[in-house]
């Protein structure tokens, strides 16, 4: 679990996040929503610790991440995998050697070890058979696949992706969505999720965070989100003509089945 309360963050002065306080629960994928600038990527940088905030607290298990020392902290950060925007693989590396790469920084393991931890890692996300094979030579999802099993192979605690869908078509989304809910119930993590895909929204959002100008404006889940009367969170989630029929549909088999 990873509760935050009263966070601000400014930069030269300009406050960026204003006092944000939440729980996120392990087992659960908590998704962080905004528009762009209003402070999602900041407050990650914050809880994960490559930014201090200039106020607040950032309780990993009850632990106050910014009042551990060093040695502490370094083993704190073991324990958070993380899946970047574009997977961020090295592209010189084979798949294998990717995923080992945090097994060769900070593990003890034998060579053996390794290869065994990595295939079974690979396996997990579906990825068999490209061991040895470059990012360049790869699909785009092989690559997010790639990047998750990369992420939990030192078997961490909690897991951040940012915007895990980007650049994906809607079916291939869908099943990296799947595979992060999957995990996260198997592994029982604590998954933190940035997206601006809707689809994830309404598939994995077991908790949401709506973020306003710095501050969080709403949160609940994906059943709630279609009941909300936040008027900037509906413009923002239900953009579209398309998007607000879905809503209103599932408002009135909501209403019917409440009956
Ligand atoms: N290192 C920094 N120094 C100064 N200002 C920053 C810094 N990082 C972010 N900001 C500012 O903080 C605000 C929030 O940025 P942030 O990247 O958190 O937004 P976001 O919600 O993640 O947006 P997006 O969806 O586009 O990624 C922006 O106005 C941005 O310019």
């Amino acid at each position: 679990m990873i509760e935050l309360k009263d966070v601000k963050k400014s930069f030269d002065g300009k406050p960026i996040i204003k006092g944000v306080s939440m729980v996120m629960e392990a087992g659960k994928c908590n998704l962080i929503i905004g528009a762009s600038g209003s402070g999602k990527t900041v407050l990650t940088k914050c809880i994960v610790g490559l930014f201090k905030p200039d106020e607040g607290e950032i309780l990993f298990e009850n632990q106050n991440i910014l009042q551990l020392e060093k040695k502490e902290r370094k083993e704190l950060r073991q324990q958070i995998g993380m899946l970047f925007q574009g997977s961020a693989l090295f592209d010189s590396m084979t798949v294998e050697q990717n995923v080992m790469f945090p097994l060769d920084m900070f593990s003890n393991m034998s060579i053996n070890e390794k290869k065994k931890r990595v295939n079974d890692v690979l396996a997990r996300v579906n990825l068999k058979d490209s061991n040895k094979k470059l990012p360049a030579e790869i699909s785009g999802g092989m690559k997010k696949r790639v990047g998750i099993a990369r992420a939990i192979v030192l078997n961490p605690k909690y897991l951040f992706c940012d915007e895990p869908n980007s650049g994906l078509d809607p079916q291939t989304s869908l099943l990296i969505d799947k595979l992060i809910k999957e995990i996260t119930e198997e592994y029982q993590m604590t998954t933190v999720v940035i997206t601006h895909d809707m689809n994830s929204v309404m598939e994995i959002g077991d908790h949401i965070v709506y973020m306003y100008n710095g501050q969080k404006r709403w949160e609940g889940n994906n059943q709630e989100i279609i009941h909300s009367k936040d008027e900037m969170l509906n413009k923002f989630i239900f953009a579209s003509q398309f998007l607000q029929d879905v809503k209103e549909m599932r408002m009135e088999e909501d209403k019917q089945k409440a009956k």
